[in-house]
């Protein structure tokens, strides 16, 4: 039995973490942004200022995961006499059949030819966008691998060899994309030289966390402050330089010995019309759960807006952290948090990081005494923890008496990272289903002293 105090903090959890996702919903997002009085077209910047816009066409290329329902907002904003093209490029888990916008499926995370001939559609029309007309390009994640156009001098099926070695050799999504960046004609600042001196305004879906806005997708349309060298000793760091396509190497070596010109730099002329809104990231999702936990009552604190680690350390570390701070506090208290915590698997059970990380909390806060009634919640905003049904878990101050009366051991499934079983057998999974958007994962936890 959930007692009410539990009760209403578990619905408050589970609205917050809704109100974290809806900010990142990329239909939303891009509506947020957006302006018309029906026969103009403007912009709302970061800001929050608006500008419309003088622009006698605007160009509207999208691409990413999240493409169909970026360009379906546009669609619905710009006025029709004002819009030039549509057409948007994303992976074919996520096609959704949209009027009057082309649609184009790609592979991801390996690039294909199709994505190759949509990245020759997408780079002619930035180049036919004329001077005062503006490119509206909206990205977000994945965007890099959906959109292969590489340097003259390598091959598709080399830049394909390319990304599948750097893929499997563990390195990070800015390494990756330095690499990228530097085989392409598009990424690193590319679709902004293209579109020069047309005018180029990108609404950008974060999912890299710290939001380096030159990694996601590859940054097409901001400077690139990496270098060939940086490309080149990359490879050799991830032992990849004798492995990967002589033509690879051959163009970043020519690179870095200036024999080719770097990607465009920030101060370079091509970036003079150039700007961006960054209108969903795992940050802003934070902030959104931060301010509707206020909204709820609660006194409010931020744990981490850049939480990693181990899920169950990390769990542990929250525990007592909330421990302490529960001693100064007598109202209820929100501990919010977001990142992206790993699992060293260890067992062969089922589960992912937020399911991990809520079992964890759960065993901690036993282990410890954590007092009062309290909920923790730990889930993925894409909808989907690891290889499950489930978004992650929200786990109570009931939560271990429920697994122990129903005849099972958190502890050892927990070693077992087990964490997808144990959370449905107390009811405490979080269902959401799948949500659209992928900013990481958000961390609420609520607790009435
Ligand atoms: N049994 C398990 N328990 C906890 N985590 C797991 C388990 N099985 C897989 N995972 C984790 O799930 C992660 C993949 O989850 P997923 O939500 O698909 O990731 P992403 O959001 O990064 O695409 C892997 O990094 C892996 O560590
Ligand atoms: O497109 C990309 O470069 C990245 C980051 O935005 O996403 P993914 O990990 O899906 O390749």
């Amino acid at each position: 039995m959930i007692n009410t105090a539990i009760g209403s903090l578990r619905r408050h959890a589970l609205v917050c973490f809704k109100i974290g996702v809806e900010a990142a919903e990329p239909y939303l997002a891009v509506k947020r942004h957006m302006l018309t009085d029906g026969n103009r077209f403007g912009l709302i910047l970061a800001d929050g200022s608006q500008r419309y816009g003088t622009w006698p066409k605007v160009h509207v290329i999208a691409f990413g995961k999240a493409a169909c329902a970026m360009v379906k907002a546009a669609r619905e904003v710009i006025p029709v006499h004002l819009l030039a093209c549509c057409i948007a490029v994303t992976n074919d888990d996520n096609v959704i059949a949209l009027d009057g916008i082309e649609l184009l499926a790609a592979s991801h995370p390996l690039p294909d030819e199709r994505g190759f001939k949509a990245a020759q559609i997408c780079a002619e029309i930035a180049e036919a966008a004329q001077k005062d007309e503006l490119v509206l390009v909206l990205i977000s994640g994945g965007g890099s691998a959906l959109l292969p156009y590489p340097v003259k001098t390598v091959s598709l099926q080399d830049k394909i060899a390319a990304t599948d070695l750097l893929l499997a050799s563990g390195a990070s999504i800015n390494q990756m994309n330095c690499v990228r960046k530097h085989l392409s004609q598009l990424k690193g600042g590319g679709l902004a030289k293209l579109a020069y001196p047309a005018d180029v305004h990108a609404l950008i879906l974060s999912d890299v966390l710290g939001d380096d806005i030159s990694a996601i997708a590859s940054g097409p349309t901001v400077p690139d402050e990496t270098t060939y060298a940086d490309a080149l000793s990359i490879l050799e760091s991830k032992n990849l330089a004798d492995k990967i396509p002589a033509n690879v190497k051959r163009h970043l070596e020519h690179g870095r010995d200036g024999q080719i010109a770097e990607t465009p730099k920030s101060g370079d002329e091509v970036f003079a019309h150039a700007s961006h809104t960054l209108i969903g990231s795992n940050a802003l999702s934070v902030h959104a759960v931060m301010q509707a936990t206020q909204a709820n009552g609660y006194f409010m604190l931020l744990y981490s807006d850049h939480l990693r680690g181990e899920a169950r350390d990390e769990a542990e570390k929250l525990v007592l952290f909330a421990k302490k701070t529960i001693c100064s506090m007598g109202e209820p208290l929100a501990i919010i948090a977001g990142g992206e915590t790993t699992v060293t698997l260890k067992g062969n059970g089922k589960g992912g990081r937020n399911q991990e990380m809520a079992l964890a909390f759960a065993i901690s806060a036993q282990h410890h005494n954590l007092p009062g009634n309290w909920v923790f919640l730990s889930g993925g905003t894409d909808g989907r923890d690891g290889p499950t049904e489930a978004a992650g878990g929200m786990v109570d101050s009931g939560t271990i008496q429920r697994m122990i009366a129903a005849g099972i051991n958190p502890g050892e499934l927990l070693d077992n990272n087990d964490s997808y079983v144990t959370l449905k057998t107390s009811h405490d999974l979080l269902m959401t289903g799948a949500t659209g958007t992928n900013v990481a994962d958000l961390q609420i936890l609520l607790i009435l002293p």
